[in-house]
């Protein structure tokens, strides 16, 4: 079997409340493959099943050819697992945050130093290794827990929401990291509600909303799928935007109302904008962009990923 991850109608229940229901996924090796949804979709719910430290409620799930039902350390061994919330020991340094775990995996004092200093370089905290962890920024705690992810050597690294609560600038770098690590061959399953992060990331990814998996493919296919080329956000200052989406019927293939915009889904933007100025409404403000994955969320379930 060529998948590393093979889930048929895997479920996750909490009392009578269902957390992930009946969804179907296979990794493949070697790609980037991504969770995309909003809070409260089932993500860290699967991830956690994939992990071994939750079991499924019903369904098949197979990691590595493994049943975590029964081979969970087996599994675990060859995972790699940055969690949501670091949770760094913050009583050791950077570099014994490091070491540290490696110890816990087996691997030999001497072979673990030499394995912390590799990973310190490639999380760019070589600086750091002396410091402890409590006064490291966001962005380093999380380079940090990425490191860690790394020790065994895992076949297959998770990542629940990797940049969330980062700035810009760590985020780019943590993304720059995961990056190179994809192309050193590592098989990547995160999860994110940053389309962004889905599109720099993900060669390919599930979008998942309420427990389901509502569509899967390429950020670049589902794009093509489930939206047009191009897209125009119309912000009329009005407390509605509906009685001008009225006015703009008949425009483009379809049109989303927003709280405080409107969307108008066009292969042309621009001329879209100018039959817009044709029909002489006077927006406060135009852009058009390309679509997005935002867009298909959009068009999927009718709500946004980030509220
Ligand atoms: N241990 C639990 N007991 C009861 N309900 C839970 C438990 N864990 C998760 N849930 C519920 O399951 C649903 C899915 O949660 P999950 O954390 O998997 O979503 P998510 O997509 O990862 O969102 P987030 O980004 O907020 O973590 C939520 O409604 C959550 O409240």
């Amino acid at each position: 079997m060529d998948s590393l991850i093979h889930a048929r109608g895997l479920v996750k229940r909490f009392g009578d409340f269902t957390a992930v229901d009946g969804i179907d996924v296979d990794v493949r090796r070697g790609e980037a493959f991504g969770f995309l949804g909003p809070n409260g979709a089932g993500k860290s719910s699967t991830m956690r099943m994939i992990g071994c430290v939750s079991p499924p409620t019903d369904g098949v799930l197979r990691i590595l050819g493994l049943d975590p039902r029964r081979d969970g350390p087996k599994i675990r061994a060859k995972l790699g697992v940055c969690p949501q919330l670091d949770n760094l020991d913050i009583e050791l340094t950077v570099r014994e945050n490091l070491s540290t775990y490696a110890r816990f995996f087996g691997i030999p004092r001497k072979v673990a130093r030499q394995r912390a200093a590799e990973l310190l370089e490639f999380v760019q905290l070589t600086e750091r290794g002396d410091s402890k962890v409590e006064p490291l920024s966001g962005g380093m705690k999380r380079r940090l827990t990425i490191a860690r992810a790394l020790v065994n050597e895992p076949e297959i690294v998770l990542l629940d929401e990797p940049t969330t609560g980062l700035d810009p600038q760590a985020r780019h770098l943590v993304w720059e990291r995961l990056f190179r690590l994809k192309q050193q061959g590592v098989t990547l399953v995160l999860t994110t509600h940053y389309m962004d992060e889905a599109e720099q990331l993900c060669d390919r990814l599930v979008v998942m909303d309420a427990g389901r998996i509502v569509a899967e493919g390429s950020p670049r296919a589902l794009i093509e799928q489930y939206s047009t080329r191009e897209v125009v956000e119309l912000r009329f200052a009005a407390e509605s935007q509906e009685p001008y989406a009225e006015k703009l019927a008949g425009l483009g293939e379809r049109l989303e109302v927003l709280p405080d915009r409107i969307l108008l889904y066009v292969t042309d933007g621009d001329a879209a904008v100018a039959e817009v100025q044709h029909r002489s409404l006077a927006p406060a403000s135009v852009l058009v962009r390309r679509s997005s994955l935002e867009d298909v969320f959009l068009h999927l379930t009718g709500r946004t990923l980030v509220d």
